[in-house]
């Protein structure tokens, strides 16, 4: 007894602080311009299978259509899943959904009915009802359950976006809806092309066996209104059951598919533009952040939209230094800077309030583009510049290029002030430039490499690609390079059926390139898995380096990383920068201050390297672990150093150069010239072939993570 009383207190006091919290957000949830529509979408959802959203950003489409729907008669017995583009949103959304409802987070407790799945993170308890996760995660799931049966409803948000993955789960949702009568599809946006998925799903009906037109007051529907538990009460400001207000052009109630936009925003945002287009956005960022800062009233954090990693690390130094010259007179600033290659723990200081007297500036990629409302940011600074995936025909690789935004995306980062009052946006680039933007980004599926998309679908059983329901069908050519790109990588079979190595690659959270060299590791003439796994750990980060920009520091570097460079190149050196992190036990925080590498960046290889260890353990490509940890791997001798090169050849066989008698390197598949990154160990040397992991676009074609290869090793690849 004595033990257990303050258990129970402790639990019941937990229980009511999140009910508590619970019912104040209820009256914030009420002003949601979504929320007089929710007797609307709910009675369109027992009528039609799929509905297609739209509404401006924060009207409330992600976090409320999930609880709109929970209790629903025809959602019971499964779950609802809520994909997004990113997973720093799929967690942020979890967390606020959960508040909501008044529900532990994910695995903290059996009770919790709100979760998330992200790569390397499944938060997420038997109890859960509404997952949010990322796109690639429920594309993941479907290798083991292809039909989703243990969901009721998937809610596809941000469709605008248009990556690849979201245009695969649209094509599956397509054939899954038309063969479990009880699915339901929401696809939502701010700005979504309405008419484009309409037609897109509008054959549901007609092509289907099973499919039926659910009435709205037939058994299985139900009429809900003594299902809703405690669910919190709507009917107090919502509109009569079935009467579709002037703004929701909902279809004939033996439709299946029904559209509806929900108008109106929460708070004004005012947007300003600049007078005289600008080149350099990091000077006019800065420009720009501190006359917020000096002028504008607290509280008002600041969300400004860089285009990578290199430009928030720039531009973060430059404000740290010019905010050291303010006077006392003005608040603190705390810059925290927002990248994938972020650890998750980093990521997630953004959503933490601002300490007393000091405003936020949080610089961003585009990840916090969409779905994600950051509090206490009232101002928006925004460049219109974004990395952009391309494929290169010219070189047959994607690459990373700077480009101007589509104005949906502008709409977007404009949407992030205004969520929680009133807001301002400013463009760092005129009226007129904003209004020759493209409307929307051009879909992912038609400007990227297929490989994982083509492998995607072959792993979850679909043999006739060129068959398979494409919102927008990407080019024959880009479709057939895909499928010999993953002939080659022994990926597919003689007869294009997915071959053993390849559901192996598929199941990997790896390109199929650089799953292809993790299955060669494996391989028992190779054996050198252990270090490939360090290597690719390096590779999923932007750099381990610290950047060096004068030629002094230049030099420091060079002597400081000595120890670690091979001569082979960027490949085996980054092994032995794991190598020396891992053995070092006393001071890993000196040790990486020694050699000039991040330890951010170390810390987030060491997180990455611990996954990959523990998928490589369930997928039976390393021999059943003695001990729990992770070895330091040996330093290889000549042989390994080769097997080890070898393999990344086997997944890169393609980014192969060899050296032409001018000095320069000529690539083997296309015969364009390439020149060594700056960056590399390898830069300014000489050797007869190289292999990279992927090019750069500066001033010229530049490979970067470079290694060097024996001709004669290519043979064997190439032949
Ligand atoms: N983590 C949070 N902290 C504070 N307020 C939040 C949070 N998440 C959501 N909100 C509030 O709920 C509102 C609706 O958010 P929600 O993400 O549902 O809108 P949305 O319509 O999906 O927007 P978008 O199209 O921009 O993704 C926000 O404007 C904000 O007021």
């Amino acid at each position: 007894m004595e033990v257990s009383r303050p258990l129970k207190r402790k639990h019941e006091d937990g229980t009511s602080n999140l009910q508590a919290k619970r019912v104040k957000l209820l009256d914030s949830r009420k002003l949601l311009p979504i929320w007089p529509r929710q007797k609307d979408i709910r009675q369109y959802m027992r009528q039609g299978r799929v509905l297609i959203l739209s509404g401006e950003t924060g009207s409330g489409k992600s976090t409320q259509i999930p609880q709109f729907l929970l209790h629903e008669p025809w959602c019971k017995s499964g779950k609802i899943a809520v994909t997004q583009p990113r997973r720093v949103a799929a967690i942020s959304l979890a967390r606020r959904v959960a508040e909501e409802l008044g529900s532990p987070l994910g695995s903290s407790s059996p009770a919790s009915k709100v979760g998330y799945s992200v790569r390397f993170d499944d938060n997420t308890s038997p109890g859960t009802r509404i997952k949010f996760l990322t796109e690639g995660m429920l594309l993941q799931e479907m290798l083991r359950d292809a039909d989703l049966k243990q969901y009721g409803c998937i809610i596809i948000d941000e469709v605008h976006e248009r990556s690849v993955n979201v245009d695969l789960l649209l094509g599956f949702l397509k054939g899954l809806v038309r063969k479990r009568r009880e699915l339901r599809v929401v696809v939502m946006s701010a700005t979504a092309d309405v008419e484009g998925l309409r037609s897109f799903f509008e054959d549901i009906s007609q092509q289907s066996d099973t499919a039926v037109v659910i009435n709205g007051t037939d058994a299985t529907a139900g009429n809900g209104a003594d299902d809703q538990g405690s669910w919190d009460g709507f009917s107090d400001d919502v509109s009569k059951p079935g009467t579709a207000s002037a703004t929701a052009n909902g279809h004939s109630q033996n439709d299946s598919v029904t559209t509806c936009h929900v108008e109106g925003r929460q708070y004004p945002v005012i947007t300003r533009y600049l007078d005289i287009a600008t080149e350099d956005v990091i000077a006019a960022s800065l420009n720009r952040i501190f006359q917020i800062h000096c002028k504008e009233p607290m509280p008002g954090d600041i969300l400004a939209f860089m285009t990578g990693q290199e430009s928030i690390q720039s531009l973060q130094k430059l404000v740290e230094e010019y905010a050291q010259g303010l006077t006392s007179d003005y608040p603190k600033l705390l810059v925290l800077p927002l990248f994938a290659a972020l650890p998750q723990a980093a990521q997630q200081r953004i959503f933490l309030p601002a300490p007393r007297n000091t405003r936020k500036v949080i610089l961003s990629t585009n990840i916090a583009e969409t779905s994600v409302t950051v509090p206490g940011v009232r101002f928006v600074v925004d460049t219109g510049k974004a990395k952009i995936k391309q494929f290169r025909n010219s070189i047959g690789l994607d690459s990373l290029l700077i480009k101007p935004i589509s104005r949906s995306s502008a709409d977007q980062r404009q949407g992030r002030a205004g969520r929680e009052a009133a807001g301002q946006c400013y463009r760092l680039y005129t009226q007129q430039s904003y209004q020759s933007l493209d409307q929307d980004p051009t879909p992912e599926i038609l400007r990227c490499d297929l490989s994982q998309a083509v492998l995607t679908m072959k792993a979850r059983g679909v043999d006739d690609i060129l068959g398979f329901p494409f919102l927008t069908s990407p080019s024959r050519e880009a479709l057939e390079k895909a499928l010999l790109h993953l002939y080659r990588l022994g990926a597919l079979q003689d007869d294009g059926k997915i071959s053993p190595a390849g559901r192996q690659i598929a199941r990997l959270p790896l390109t199929p390139s650089l799953g292809r060299v993790v299955i060669e590791a494996a391989k028992p003439e190779k054996q050198c898995l252990p270090h490939v796994i360090d290597i690719v750990a390096c590779l999923s980060v932007e750099t381990i380096w610290l950047s060096v920009e004068t030629e002094e520091a230049r030099e420091r570097a060079q002597i400081a990383r000595q120890q670690l460079q091979r001569r082979q190149g960027d490949h085996l050196t980054l092994l032995a920068a794991v190598q020396g992190y891992t053995a070092e036990n006393s001071d890993r925080k000196r040790w990486v201050d020694d050699h000039l590498i991040s330890h951010r960046a170390m810390r987030n290889v060491m997180d990455v390297r611990k996954q990959l260890w523990a998928q490589c353990l369930q997928a039976k490509l390393l021999p059943k672990a003695s001990t729990s940890s992770i070895p330091t791997t040996t330093q290889p001798d000549e042989e390994t150093s080769e097997k080890i090169l070898r393999c990344f050849l086997a997944g890169f066989s393609t980014n192969t150069a060899h050296l032409c008698p001018d000095g320069s390197y000529k690539t083997f598949s296309g015969n364009q010239t390439v020149a060594i990154h700056p960056s590399s160990w390898l830069f300014g040397r000489k050797a007869e072939g190289i292999v990279y992991q992927e090019f750069v676009f500066t001033s010229k074609a530049y490979a970067r993570n470079v290694s060097v290869v024996q001709l004669g090793w290519l043979d064997d690849i190439l032949a």
